[in-house]
């Protein structure tokens, strides 16, 4: 079943047309690559789903409701987080104290949150964050400041961050950009693990291509605001009008 389902959807900044009638449709608790050239309308696309940018035209349905028009805190409500390129934790608080922020805001809505205060009463909200730092091996760590860890492992808790708000749509811009190749492999085996523990859908933007293949259940690849091939894996690579789309040529070396 989709839980996601972009139908026509056209975005112009001006003279340009970034999304040019997209149709992508992501099934539930899959892992969902979208790759392409530099502009080929990735990011646009991404701020679309998160309420940051309105499409002109087209449908973004999530579990069969319109998020067209929703404001970005209503659609991180319903079940949709985004993952930036740099990890985004607070670092001078410790690991545990990271993800029992985030666990109290959903409990409690991040408006009436007063966490410096309560922190160290919140057993449930303790325990819950516990949880989660097992799940993505941090548990050991949690009394460590979070300015100690390296980059991989910040991802790590920034993830723990987000589970512990229960996503069901999980948006990863770029997860790997910038790492060294012992973090990416890291973050490659913690999105792993993540979605065969919790019932959660990713859809990915990425370049390195290790990541991609190693990830997805299905790609969708764009050029120029268009998704030109949606498939498995297998059928991607080597696809005349993916190659066509990356180096401007059908034709093989
Ligand atoms: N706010 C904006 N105003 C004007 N043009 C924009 C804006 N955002 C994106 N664009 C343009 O829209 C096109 C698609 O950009 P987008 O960032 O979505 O591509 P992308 O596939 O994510 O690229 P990259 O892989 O380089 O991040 C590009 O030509 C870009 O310059």
């Amino acid at each position: 079943m989709a839980i996601l389902e972009v139908k026509g959807v056209n975005k112009r900044f001006g003279g340009l047309l970034a999304l040019d009638d997209v149709n992508l449709s992501v099934v539930e608790n899959s892992i969902h690559a979208v790759i392409g050239p530099n502009g080929a309308g990735k990011s646009t696309l991404l701020n679309c789903f998160v309420g940051k940018l309105l499409p002109d035209s087209g449908t973004i349905m999530f579990n069969n409701h319109s998020l067209l028009g929703l404001p970005p805190y209503r659609i991180n409500q319903v079940g949709i987080s985004r993952v930036f390129q740099t990890p985004e934790v607070f670092l001078d608080l410790t690991i545990l104290e990271n993800v029992m922020i985030p666990a109290l805001a959903h409990r409690d809505g991040a408006f009436h949150l007063a966490p410096f205060k309560s922190l160290s009463r919140e057993h449930d909200i303790r325990e819950q964050a516990e949880r989660i730092l097992g799940s993505v091996g941090l548990l050991e760590d949690r009394h460590h400041l979070a300015s100690a860890m390296s980059r991989g492992n910040k991802r790590r808790l920034e993830m723990a961050m987000c589970l512990v708000q229960k996503p069901k749509l999980l948006l990863l811009d770029e997860p790997t950009a910038g790492m060294s190749r012992a973090d990416t492999n890291n973050t490659i085996d913690l999105l792993k693990t993540i979605s065969e523990d919790h019932e959660i859908t990713f859809v990915v933007i990425e370049h390195d291509m290790t990541v991609v293949f190693s990830l997805a259940d299905r790609i969708s690849v764009m050029s120029q605001g268009h998704v030109i091939v949606e498939d498995h894996p297998d059928n991607i690579k080597g696809h005349p009008k993916v190659k066509e789309a990356y180096l401007g040529t059908t034709e093989t070396a």
